[in-house]
């Protein structure tokens, strides 16, 4: 089959003020997030309509993007990055998802850190997007212990 189309909704520069980091003090204050995400999704029932209920909402994206990463209250940039992934394709119907997620304020000599993940649909929706290395790594921590 060909494709003959190729549709995105984007999100660029989505603040949000949460619990980050790897260390102690970290842990204790909430610092800014800037969030890029492009959804790679069918536009064209959108297009038709007019109407918003037949779109993937970025307003609906940026809201639950925000709660999710004041939830999760990750160590890493990473593990963040996976688990906001994994719940847009729970959620929006989407094949490809880029995200990326900086810290603006982490390293003064840098104007940002962070990471960029691409991931693709699984092909269950029932699936995670991402390989689940839970087992390996509970396994190694134990090892380690
Ligand atoms: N690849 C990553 N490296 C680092 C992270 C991270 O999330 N991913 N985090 C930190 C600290 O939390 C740092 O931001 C404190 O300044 C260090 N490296």
């Amino acid at each position: 089959m060909f494709h003959t189309q190729s549709d995105v909704v984007f999100i660029k520069g989505l603040k949000v003020e949460a619990v980050i980091g790897v260390f102690d003090w970290e842990r204790a204050i909430t610092q800014p997030l800037l969030i890029d995400i492009t959804l790679e999704t069918d536009i064209s029932r959108a297009a038709v309509s007019d109407d918003v209920s037949d779109a993937l909402s970025y307003k609906e994206v940026c809201d639950d993007v925000n709660e999710w990463c004041k939830e999760i209250q990750a160590k890493l940039l990473e593990h963040l990055a996976g688990q906001i992934s994994d719940k847009l394709f729970a959620k929006y119907d989407c094949q490809k998802i880029t995200l990326s997620i900086a810290k603006p304020t982490a390293i003064a000599q840098a104007d940002a850190v962070g990471v960029q993940i691409t991931r693709y649909a699984p092909a269950s929706t029932n699936e995670p997007a991402t390989k689940d290395v839970t087992k390996e790594v509970n396994d190694s921590q134990a090892d380690d212990a």
